[in-house]
């Protein structure tokens, strides 16, 4: 059996270093290269599908790398904002034919909580989103919240729902967390916690608590090695493993 080349940049951080096991423990995918920030990134050349899990501020660079020497991106670094990402299609161009999967959460668990918020959000007079995380996290909100959020935020404006109410006129900065299209984002930074996210739904006399834990970070192992296996298939910018689960983008 052919195994498919794959590289690992970040492969010393947290998530990279999970990577580096499960694609070493995949009988279809042969590590060639576990890249980190001294690493020379020529050494990746040799794959056909580069993973990223490294910082925001350097994805785009190695981003543009992968592309221009036609090799397949799988994204986990997070910080993605609708620029990077409109900068990135025209990168790929009309004809791509380089796949970059793009995908703020790995983990089956909450990609489903993110599907399950966008389906209640239109139901709720009242919505906001709190993710929880380790304290060694460089970007806030979390690139899942931000996702949830925008998609919250774009089912209630599908369906007709006014913003929530919020008679805050009192505030301390950052009291009342980040305003995502609409949706107020919180972030917590906690010792002990991987990462985690709640979305609260309320109207008269209810709540409705969506929850999503992470409580270790083999949880994003299958979605990853999901993406290296598919992202050749899939020319051009994928965002989010939701089409691999069988579920709507
Ligand atoms: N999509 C998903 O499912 C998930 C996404 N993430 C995201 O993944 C990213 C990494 O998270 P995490 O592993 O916790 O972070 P870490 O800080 O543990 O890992 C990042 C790694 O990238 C390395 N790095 C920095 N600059 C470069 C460079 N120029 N070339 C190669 N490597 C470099 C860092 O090295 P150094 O320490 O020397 O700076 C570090 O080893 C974050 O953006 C996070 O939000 C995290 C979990 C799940
Ligand atoms: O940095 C992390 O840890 C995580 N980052 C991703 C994000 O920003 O959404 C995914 C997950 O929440 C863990």
């Amino acid at each position: 059996m052919s195994r498919t080349p794959v590289a690992v940049l970040g492969a010393a951080g947290r998530m990279g270093s999970e990577t580096v096991r499960a694609v070493q423990g995949a009988e279809d995918l042969e590590l060639v290269a576990a890249l980190d920030r001294e690493d020379d990134l020529e050494a990746a050349a040799g794959a056909e599908v580069v993973v990223h899990f490294t910082q925001p501020a350097v994805v785009m660079d190695h981003l543009r790398w992968c592309i221009d020497r036609g090799l397949h991106a799988v994204v986990g670094t997070t910080g993605f904002t609708d620029e990077r990402v409109a900068t990135l299609r025209g990168w790929l161009g009309e004809e791509p034919a380089t796949g970059v999967v793009l995908a703020p959460n790995f983990s089956i668990g909450a990609v489903l909580m993110m599907h399950f918020a966008e389906q209640a959000a239109r139901f709720y007079e009242s919505v906001e989103v709190v993710e929880l995380h380790h304290p060694d996290k460089v970007d806030a909100p979390s690139g899942t919240a931000v996702r949830t959020a925008q998609r919250i935020a774009a089912a209630r404006a599908a369906a007709g729902v006014a913003a929530p109410p919020d008679a805050t006129t009192e505030e301390r900065p950052g009291a009342r967390g980040a305003d995502v299209d609409g949706i107020r984002v919180h972030g917590v930074r906690l010792r002990g916690l991987v990462a985690h996210q709640e979305v609260l739904l309320g109207d008269e006399g209810e709540t409705l608590t969506i929850r999503h834990d992470s409580v270790s970070r083999s949880s994003f192992m299958p979605g990853v090695l999901a993406a290296v296996r598919q992202v050749g298939q899939r020319p051009g910018l994928t965002v989010g493993i939701e089409p691999f689960l069988g579920l709507a983008p």
